[in-house]
């Protein structure tokens, strides 16, 4: 469901209050112009009465004006925290093939520029509300005090709204450019960002970046933005105009008709003075909320998983890992304009508890697809995957996930330790797993959170590991978890760290480029173009001896 519908839904009683809440404070501010109009009039046959009725409505204004803005004020924060929940739920269990076409770029233009535009979109809108039945009011008022006159009114009115609507139109298209031209540049931002050292190295680059990219997209934004401001400003001004026209109208008509008599002029000219305020506030908010409804286009663009509950411990019981298979299992990679997709597979595999499995390749022969459907994380596009020999379908993926802990190339290292419960507390085992991967002099844990993670590439994945230690799942992958490791720690890691977690129990699938250590696995499988086949024992041996 469009998730604009979806979050006034949960508002829908709020929203109803909030109108006949604006819609009263609204009614009794053309009483009170209408009360003064008629007394200027006809005179006032009782003052104190007079004066207590104005005073009435005085209160009644302002009490139902502060309850109108109190609830549609919380109405707007209210959608911007569950769409904040709500967008990273859906984030959270969009599936990670998704996740990686989108792209972290896209993701973090809708989590930051867009969650803001929503948000200030939401917080015009009350205004926007507020004073549009402060206007149809006033147009009632005016169409009771002489329909005569009201033609005049309604005339000007068709001509506003119909120019309002041209412009409009014009407008959110401005809006939809900048909004792609914004996303480029959020990604030129990312390469300023996770690119500083190579920039920070070559001023070719670092003038090709700004001079070629980034400059043109940020005057192409300015550009685009000066134009949809500047055309906004002029149809407020245009209104302006069309409001004193209208006054000047009714004036010179008023005199024209004998019908009409001067008190109802000088009241309708009061009404439409009263009017102008209300009518260019509900003009001013229409950008804001033009600028949330292409941000919430851009939301329904990502096409994110729908369902949006956040994850709950335990909702998938983890069954204790006997076995995982492949049964002709192929990925295939989406096309890229004329090219063809990578494809792995089909692979037939056959992994047992407490198996230490070495998984081998050159560069680009699929292991880390191939990691990725092992682990849950991506469905394969045809055959099986069988955990215990059970299929596993997008509905029970989260049982095979949670028998895994995974270490990956691009993996991130969390600032907190969670433990197999979930929990982040303090742990006598890390003070152990600390010392045991020889980090323990770097950093420290308190209170479950890590004292740093500003370290070396390798010390880094040591910590990943001890993070994985905690986890205490049944099997572990780690993708060449070693190659940043010193040849002393790498030793430790294929002699005794492997041969430790094998002892306790624990299923390993390593990928590894490290033939040295061939020898300490149960079962080496070799990807090639993403066909696995088995590496036979001879190969095995002839490693360990070099
Ligand atoms: N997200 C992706 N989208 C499209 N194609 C991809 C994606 N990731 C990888 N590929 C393609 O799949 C092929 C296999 O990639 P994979 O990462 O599985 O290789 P690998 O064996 O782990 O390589 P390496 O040893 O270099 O890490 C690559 O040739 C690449 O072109």
């Amino acid at each position: 469901m469009n998730i604009a519908k979806q979050l006034l839904q949960k508002s829908k009683y709020s929203i109803a209050l909030a109108i006949l809440a604006s819609a009263v404070s609204a009614a009794t501010g053309v009483a009170i112009i209408g009360g003064i109009n008629y007394a200027l009039g006809n005179g006032l046959p009782d003052f104190t009465l007079g004066v207590t009725a104005y005073i009435g409505l005085l209160v009644l204004l302002l009490g139902s004006s502060i309850w109108s803005q109190v609830l549609l004020v919380k109405i707007g924060y209210t959608m911007v925290y569950r769409l904040r929940k709500s967008l990273v739920a859906r984030i959270l269990n969009t599936s990670i093939e998704r996740q990686e076409q989108l792209g972290g770029p896209a993701i973090y233009n809708v989590l930051t520029r867009d969650v803001t535009m929503l948000s200030n979109a939401t917080k015009q809108l009350p205004v926007a509300i507020y004073n549009s039945l402060l206007v149809i009011a006033g147009l009632i008022y005016l169409c009771w005090l002489s329909p005569l006159l009201f033609a005049f009114v309604a005339l000007v009115v068709v001509i506003g709204v119909w120019s309002d609507a041209k412009l409009t139109a014009s407008l959110q298209k401005m809006l939809t450019r900048i909004r792609h031209i914004d996303e480029d540049l959020f990604q030129q931002y990312e390469a300023v960002v996770e690119g500083r050292n190579e920039l920070a190295l070559n001023s070719n680059r670092r003038r090709f970046l700004l001079e070629q990219q980034l400059i043109p997209t940020a005057k192409a934004s300015r550009d685009e933005s000066v134009k949809s401001e500047v055309l906004w400003a002029l149809n407020l001004n245009w209104t302006t105009l069309l409001v004193f026209t209208l006054m000047g109208v009714i004036f010179f008509a008023g005199m024209q008709f004998p019908s009409v008599t001067q008190e109802t002029v000088v009241a309708y000219i009061l009404a439409i003075m009263f009017l102008r305020t209300p009518i260019s506030m509900v003009l001013d908010s229409i950008p804001a909320v033009l600028k949330g409804k292409v941000a919430l286009a851009a939301i329904n663009r990502l096409t994110l998983e729908d369902r949006d509950e956040l994850p709950t411990r335990d909702k998938q019981a983890t069954p204790k890992f006997q076995s995982l298979a492949l049964k002709d299992a192929v990925y295939q990679y989406p096309a890229q304009d004329d090219e063809a997709g990578f494809c792995l597979g089909a692979v037939n595999l056959n992994i047992n508890a407490g198996e230490l499995i070495f998984l081998v390749g050159g560069n680009g022969s699929g292991k880390s697809t191939l990691a990725k459907i092992l682990t849950g994380l991506y469905q394969p596009t045809s055959g099986e995957v069988l955990l215990n020999n059970k299929p596993v379908s997008t509905d029970n993926a989260g049982e095979l996930r949670g028998c895994f802990s995974a270490i990956f190339p691009n993996f991130f290292l969390f600032n907190e330790v969670i433990d197999e419960q979930g929990n982040s507390d303090d742990h006598p085992k890390i003070d152990y797993y600390l010392k045991r991967l020889a980090i323990d002099h770097k950093v420290s844990v308190d209170k479950g959170q890590l004292s740093t993670t500003a370290l070396s590439q390798g010390q880094r994945k040591r910590l990943a590991l001890m993070l994985l230690y905690m986890e205490d799942r049944q099997v572990l992958l780690l993708d060449e978890w070693a190659a940043d490791q010193d040849p002393v720690f790498r030793e430790v890691f294929y002699r005794e760290i492997l041969p430790e977690l094998k002892q306790a129990g624990k299923t390993i699938i390593a990928i590894s480029h490290d033939d040295h250590y061939f020898d300490c696995a149960d079962h080496i499988y070799k990807l090639d173009c993403g066909q696995l086949s088995s590496f036979n024992t001879g190969q095995q041996k002839l490693f360990a001896t070099n």
